[in-house]
């Protein structure tokens, strides 16, 4: 072997081809550069079994969520421009506010509300992303207004030590798990007050798919492996692109070994959870019908989210044709939302607004 191939090839193998390609399928050529070789190998790659999967996977793994459009004028648009024609369709809620509070004459806003990246800034270690205290403040005043659930994709007990408000309905697990508001402040652990397990056969396997998940990526640094209780996280955020072949196929590979659990993706993260029909739009249906809202017109639902799992909820209310979903979001995204905030601190200031709007509304009505 030349010094030049020997060169590509340990770039090759850098980049974490080697864990999907034995070094006796290595191509040898002289004339080859190294870019060839690379997408040789890349080639074939991707004809191995399966090997399309993981360059979809890792495509999806390099994407934001949800995906980022791509413009075909992307390049010689600056992103700018690129943000303000995808705000024409998307508008911020906050200059939209008259007009959502509009929509609200006459019937009840339900609010629900996402959890990492919504009510929480999106932070490198997980077990860390906790609820600022003007946050938690204001939607405790949200809750006492309008009726409110956390849903998102963490266990429910995680999340709920994160905003320990006793008055919410709590969705964790992507919706699968799905709790009422506790009256005392003690919020009970356990099955107390408990609405709805959408996957309770998949306990124990998914417990074993924890489990094997540790223990194939413990070699990769950065990796963590995140129980939800109905679903497992495998963060990336911390590992090196490098090493994101080697990932996925270490996830591959123990998802081959049970059909029933599928894969999603969020924020670098990849997720692995039942193949139910359930997420978080049927959460949401779920919450409305339990609130006594399933066929109604005397409901505005307004969801709040930054997550692909997210979208799920935004498709179900614009086939509902009812109330708005708002995507959390600096980027442009392929979104099924109406309006967009950019940050944290905007949903704090949308939902701030909206308790001000409400006590106003209910003075004058006193005073009327
Ligand atoms: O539905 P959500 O409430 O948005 O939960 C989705 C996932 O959120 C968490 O991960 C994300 O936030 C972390 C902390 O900021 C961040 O480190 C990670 O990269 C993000 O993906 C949570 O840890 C996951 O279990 C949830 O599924």
């Amino acid at each position: 072997m030349t010094n030049q191939q020997n060169v590509v090839v340990l770039d090759v193998i850098s980049c974490g081809v080697r864990n999907v390609l034995p070094p006796s399928s290595l191509p040898v050529a002289k004339s080859f550069s190294p870019q060839d070789l690379k997408m040789l190998l890349m080639k074939k790659l991707e004809t191995e079994k399966g090997g399309t999967k993981i360059n979809a996977w890792l495509d999806s793994m390099r994407a934001s969520s949800p995906t980022r459009i791509r413009s075909t004028t992307a390049a010689s648009l600056p992103e700018t421009d690129d943000r303000s024609s995808w705000i024409v369709h998307h508008p911020s809620a906050l200059s939209m506010f008259e007009q959502i509070v509009a929509a609200s004459r006459g019937k009840q806003i339900v609010m629900f509300l996402d959890y990492d990246g919504t009510l929480s800034p999106i932070v490198e270690d997980p077990d860390r992303a906790f609820m600022p205290k003007e946050m938690r403040a204001t939607v405790r005043d949200v809750a006492r207004y309008f009726p409110t659930a956390i849903v998102t994709g963490r266990c429910r007990d995680k999340v709920y030590s994160f905003v320990k408000l006793a008055g919410l309905y709590y969705a964790g697990s992507h919706g699968m798990d799905i709790k009422g508001p506790s009256k005392s402040c003690k919020y009970k652990k356990g099955n107390q007050g408990v609405l709805f397990q959408a996957a309770s056969e998949f306990l124990p396997m998914i417990d074993e798919v924890y489990r094997a998940l540790v223990e194939k990526t413990k070699s990769i640094p950065g990796t963590r492996v995140e129980n939800n209780k109905f679903c497992v996280s495998v963060h990336f955020r911390c590992v090196d692109e490098k090493s994101w072949v080697a990932l996925a196929e270490q996830v591959r590979s123990v998802l081959n070994e049970y059909p029933k659990l599928k894969l999603t993706q969020g924020r670098k993260v990849l997720e692995i959870r039942p193949t139910i029909k359930w997420d978080k739009g049927r959460a949401l249906e779920f919450l409305l019908e339990t609130l006594g809202y399933a066929n109604s017109n005397d409901v505005l639902p307004v969801y709040i989210g930054d997550d692909r799992s997210d979208e799920d909820a935004f498709k179900v209310l614009r086939e509902r044709r009812q109330g708005f979903g708002i995507l959390v979001s600096k980027l442009p995204k392929e979104t099924n939302a109406s309006y967009s905030l950019q940050e944290p601190a905007e949903v704090k200031e949308f939902l701030r607004r909206l308790v001000d709007w409400k006590k106003m509304s209910r003075r004058a009505a006193k005073c009327a």
